[in-house]
């Protein structure tokens, strides 16, 4: 079920029309729905009700402002983070440590302590200097570190190029063809205990196939290293469903029928599953809330600009994304659309969120919508042209807050120094 809806001609997020929290909270605006995060973690936990020992694990990447986390820390969730600072963004929404995976290709020594004294479910290793490194850090603190080796299955998500992370040539995890004999040094290594094995192969995959391919090899390894005699009792399969942008056209499959697949893959192993989705949960959770600052007119073409700009919602620049922009006031019944260049007022031509998009009429002043903005939006902002951040706002039922507020201007500036040496003021 949809919670950004139109009611009486006004799109609502849950009970609350959007334009009251645009008044309110200015824009442009991140919104998101708890009722949505909910479900669609609910959607993951029942996929895998099968198993007798799972745990899902929130992409804290996807998504990581306190509130979204508190929601879900309270369903329960385990947190899936790459760095000390999604570690910490975790831990003060309450998650308990054993209940955070710690993933990532570039783990410094000191996010191995900090997440080692203030606990972890395990570390998800992805490279062998980084395993003998974690093995040093856990001896020091007279500790056992729980590991699982995060392997590349060398097999093509088909997702776009700059998001697949299980061939060969992308730089995430051990190819698997060496994984028994890393295991093997794993298992001597002091202060490393081998929990599991770890696969994640990319993001916003819209086909099962290639999860089937990899966890495949994952189930087969699963079996050589319990013949090495490893003790496996854990397979974390990383992320990656994707979700549907262009809403009309696209139905990726279900986390039910995901759930399936991996019973099929791995299911008579007898481990534990975890899982690390992001863009599933929180993508469709959340929108961008903006307004039109001028329409201009032009020779065969129209663009509308908008208060929000590629370093607020940075994926159609960077991917060519799609996102559905819908207007906050419902278009009257027969309402004629014509195409537009939707586009941001940031000093670049690659500022555009899309072009030629079939509209209804549209103008100075009126509110648009970018869905499915829950997921690497808010996160992958910056401040590009001296623009604040986007605020962002948490709705349940007929409940709203700004859970981020906008910066300031003068708060962004303030933060900066500049050396008494300098004599910049002559
Ligand atoms: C290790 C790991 N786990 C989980 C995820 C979450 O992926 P998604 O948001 O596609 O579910 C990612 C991102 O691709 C990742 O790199
Ligand atoms: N930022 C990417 C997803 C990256 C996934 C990272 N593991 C996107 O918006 O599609």
């Amino acid at each position: 079920m949809d919670h950004f809806l139109y009611r009486g001609g006004a799109l609502h997020a849950e009970d609350v029309p959007l334009s009251e929290i645009a008044e309110g909270a200015g824009t442009p605006t991140f919104v998101y729905s708890a009722a949505t995060l909910r479900r669609h973690y609910r959607l993951f936990t029942e996929a895998l009700d099968w198993a007798e020992a799972s745990l899902v694990c929130f992409a804290v990447k996807s998504c990581s402002n306190q509130a979204v986390l508190s929601v879900l820390a309270a369903e329960g969730a385990g947190m899936d983070v790459v760095s000390g600072g999604e570690y910490a963004r975790a831990r003060t929404a309450g998650v308990p440590g054993e209940r955070i995976v710690f993933s990532g290709v570039g783990k410094t020594r000191d996010e191995m302590r900090a997440a080692l004294e203030g606990g972890v479910r395990q570390f998800n290793v992805e490279s062998e200097p980084e395993m003998r490194a974690l093995s040093e850090v856990a001896s020091s603190l007279g500790v056992e570190a729980p590991v699982a080796l995060r392997v590349n299955p060398d097999v093509d998500a088909r997702t776009h190029e700059k998001i697949a992370t299980g061939k060969a040539e992308n730089k995430f995890g051990v190819p698997i063809a060496r994984a028994r004999e890393v295991y093997t040094e794993m298992a001597r290594l002091p202060g490393l205990r081998v929990r599991g094995v770890d696969v994640h192969i990319g993001s916003q995959l819209t086909d099962l196939e290639p999860f089937e391919e990899a966890y495949g090899k994952v189930a087969d390894l699963t079996r050589a290293l319990r013949g090495d005699g490893h003790s496996i009792d854990r397979l974390d399969l990383g992320g990656g469903l994707g979700i549907p942008y262009e809403t009309s056209n696209e139905a990726p499959p279900l986390p039910l029928e995901y759930g399936a697949l991996i019973r099929r893959t791995v299911g008579d192993l007898g481990c534990e599953i975890e899982i690390e989705p992001g863009r599933l949960v929180s993508g469709n959770a959340g929108l961008l809330l903006s307004r039109v600052i001028w329409l201009k007119e032009g020779e065969g073409r129209d663009f509308l600009i908008l208060d929000a700009a590629m370093n607020d919602l940075i994926r159609p620049a960077m991917y060519g994304a799609w996102h559905d922009i819908v207007p906050v006031r419902e278009a009257e019944p027969g309402a004629e659309r014509r195409p537009f260049d939707v586009v941001g007022p940031v000093c670049e031509s690659g500022d555009t969120f899309a072009r030629q998009r079939p509209l209804p009429p549209m103008g100075e002043g009126d509110l648009v919508a970018f869905r499915s903005a829950g997921a690497y939006g808010a996160v992958m902002s910056s401040e590009y042209n001296t623009r604040p951040l986007a605020a962002e706002v948490l709705v349940d039922g007929d409940r709203w807050a700004v859970v981020r507020p906008r910066p300031t201007v003068e708060a962004m500036i303030a933060r900066e120094r500049v050396p008494d040496w300098l004599d910049a003021h002559g």
